[in-house]
């Protein structure tokens, strides 16, 4: 079995990967903290061969997460943000400091679906770019839903974005507290998201496939109009890319990798930043 890990700033995310067939087998996740206990957070390490680590916590949370699981498995392997992989040239000016997590969706996007604009709706919402040719642009850091519904400390964080709920009913203005915030932190998340992808594609003359992941990626997806894909194991895809084990990860198949979404042309993307703007 093959155990992935993306250790994220609020969640720990885990699946066992059957390295014979390449089925998933199980999956969870566990609130991020300083400690593992194997058996009780995450599966007996016994029948783990290989484990593929992202994470962006702290240093510690890391080196202590790879001592314990060395103890028990052969094969460890933690991804880094590299100046260059699979095809794409890192963007940042030190190219260590992108978050590890963002490098494994930009590869992952890029494998899948060659340019693509990557968005990770976690803790925090990244929104990043790769080019056709495989240049990553960089990309863009907001506050995801969570962190900015506590940051307004006005008693609401424990009242959710129901997920079901209507995407248009979110855009109307709320007439309680809790209504208000959780409309305008929609509103704030999908409109950023919505902008900077025209502004990015204008920029550059092409018209990208949008792919979403992240804890919030579903009740996010709902408010953006670009077409885009949701992706929840696009992290976990770029650990299959980086370190490829089983038959199909060598052949450059991801686990529940959607289809590619179509974009809109150029020109109506453009037609569309430039009516927002008008207004
Ligand atoms: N069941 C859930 N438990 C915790 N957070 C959830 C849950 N469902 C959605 N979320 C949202 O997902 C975010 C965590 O998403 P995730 O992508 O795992 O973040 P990270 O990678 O930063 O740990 C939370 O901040 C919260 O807004
Ligand atoms: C931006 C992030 C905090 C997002 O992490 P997440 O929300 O997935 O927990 C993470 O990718 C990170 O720590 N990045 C380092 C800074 C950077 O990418 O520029
Ligand atoms: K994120």
């Amino acid at each position: 079995m093959i155990l992935d890990l993306d250790i994220g700033n609020t969640l720990s995310k885990w699946r066992l990967k059957d390295a014979e067939s390449s089925e998933i087998r199980s999956r969870g996740a566990v609130w991020t903290r300083e400690e593992w206990r194997p058996g009780a957070d995450i599966p007996d390490l016994d029948v783990v061969e290989a484990v593929r680590i992202s994470s962006v916590a702290r240093a510690a949370v890391l080196d202590e997460t790879v001592t314990l699981l060395r103890r028990q498995v052969r094969h460890v392997f933690v991804a880094r943000s590299l100046p260059e992989a699979l095809g794409v040239v890192n963007g940042y000016e030190e190219p260590g400091r992108l978050g590890v997590d963002r490098w494994m969706g930009a590869l992952a996007g890029y494998q899948l679906a060659g340019g693509c604009c990557a968005v990770d709706c976690g803790s925090a919402i990244t929104i990043d770019f790769v080019l056709p040719g495989g240049v990553h642009l960089g990309g863009f850091i907001i506050p995801g839903l969570r962190l900015m519904k506590e940051s307004l400390k006005l008693g609401t964080r424990n009242v959710a974005i129901d997920p079901e709920s209507e995407a248009d009913a979110l855009l109307e203005p709320g007439r309680r507290t809790v209504d208000a915030v959780n409309h305008g932190i929609y509103m704030a998340a999908v409109s950023a998201i919505n902008r900077i992808y025209s502004e990015v594609c204008d920029q550059q003359g092409v018209a990208l496939p949008m792919l979403l992941t992240g804890g919030d990626a579903r009740v996010v997806s709902r408010g953006v109009q670009v077409p885009h894909a949701v992706w929840p194991d696009m992290v976990y895809g770029g650990l299959e890319a980086s370190f490829p084990l089983t038959f199909a990860e060598r052949a450059g198949k991801m686990s529940g990798a959607p289809r590619v979404p179509e974009p809109v042309s150029l020109e109506k993307i453009r037609a569309g930043l430039a009516f927002s703007m008008l207004l």
